[in-house]
């Protein structure tokens, strides 16, 4: 732990050959990646453990889409090592890819062939109850199995690569902005199947900017922000140890500091001072003395969406501190 009793997995990244997969299904480990002038990654930890619904979170560039193409093979990073599954990213992707089922942000496809030909091509890679599954999920997405991808709608074609990527039934899915293109029905079906996935044991990583879906479906939450990974926390955790303050002061020039906790932002605005706040201790209303000049103190239960903004928005912490990783014993590591 260090002084924000945050835990960063250091012995297992000075280890990372002893990935038990069994409980870690991803282990990335000082990940670091840079595009020129761009650091796109800076030194990520971060651990999958099996049977979530992991949530990566971050604005237009934070970072996902590289750390995904790191964990799928197809990205080497600078520094610090990716597992999947136990296999390393780089020198084992082809086990991998065969292990796992991936939906890039922009799929590509035969275009020149039917969603049942595609299928029938893929198959080749996998068991013989691929077919089936797929033609099930063809089916029940109710793509016109007859038509060239060329000329199916960008929904049509999201709902192809979806069917392809679990038709497998892999025990980790990776989806990058899965959902975008899918109708509202679909989308909430699609979703709904991911928690039924997780509770039969197997992993999804789901990379998406729609966070009030993932607030439905996910069990951990990370942050990327900037190439920096702000946040990773199972959400009910972080919704039940983070709170909007407020404090109604009797003066707006009168300085209020904030409630013990981590702020993760502050706004003030005339008379009202506004945190929001993780960790923040259950006897936090003693901080607002009777004498301090406060009127009226209150706290609510946030949105993953305002936890998002503050994380990734008006931010008084140090920029390179996360604010708090899984325990060992939420993911079932032994110390
Ligand atoms: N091939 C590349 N060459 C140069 N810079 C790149 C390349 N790919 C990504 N970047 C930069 O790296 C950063 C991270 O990009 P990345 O695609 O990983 O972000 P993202 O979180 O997936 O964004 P979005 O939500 O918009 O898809 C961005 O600043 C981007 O401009």
């Amino acid at each position: 732990m260090n002084e924000n009793n945050a835990y960063v997995p250091e012995s297992q990244c000075d280890a990372p050959e002893k990935v038990d997969g069994d409980q870690a299904v991803i282990q990335v480990c000082a990940v670091s990646k840079r595009y020129r002038d761009t650091q796109a990654l800076d030194r990520i930890d971060v651990t999958v453990p099996k049977g979530t619904v992991f949530a990566l979170l971050g604005e237009n560039g934070a970072g996902k889409t590289t750390l995904i193409r790191i964990l799928t093979g197809y990205l080497r990073p600078d520094r610090g090592t990716a597992q999947v599954l136990g296999y390393d990213c780089i020198a084992q992707s082809e086990t991998v890819r065969r292990r796992i089922g991936y939906v890039s942000d922009t799929p590509s496809l035969y275009e020149w062939m039917s969603a049942t030909e595609i299928g029938w091509f893929a198959s080749a890679f996998y068991d013989d109850a691929f077919p089936k599954r797929y033609n099930e999920l063809i089916d029940a997405f109710q793509v016109p199995i007859g038509t060239k991808i060329s000329a199916l709608s960008k929904g049509q074609r999201a709902k192809v690569a979806l069917a392809l990527a679990t038709a497998h039934d892999p025990e980790l899915l990776i989806l990058d902005e899965p959902t975008s293109g899918l109708d509202p029905m679909v989308r909430r079906q699609f979703l709904e199947s991911m928690v039924d996935r997780a509770a039969a044991g197997r992993t999804v990583l789901l990379s998406s900017h729609q966070i009030n879906e993932v607030e439905r479906v996910a069990d951990i939450v990370a942050i990327l922000h900037a190439g920096k990974l702000r946040l990773v926390q199972p959400l009910d955790v972080l919704k039940h140890q983070t709170r909007i303050v407020t404090a109604t002061m009797d003066d707006a020039h009168v300085y209020c500091p904030p409630p013990r906790g981590d702020v993760l932002s502050e706004t003030i605005s005339g008379r009202q001072r506004r945190w929001v706040v993780s960790n923040l201790p259950d006897d936090w209303r003693t901080d607002f003395g009777a004498d301090g000049g406060v009127r009226h103190v209150e706290d609510v239960v946030p949105s993953l969406e305002e936890i998002f903004i503050a994380v990734c928005g008006n931010t008084p912490r140090k920029p390179d501190q996360a604010v708090s990783f899984i325990s060992d014993h939420e993911l079932g590591v032994s110390p």
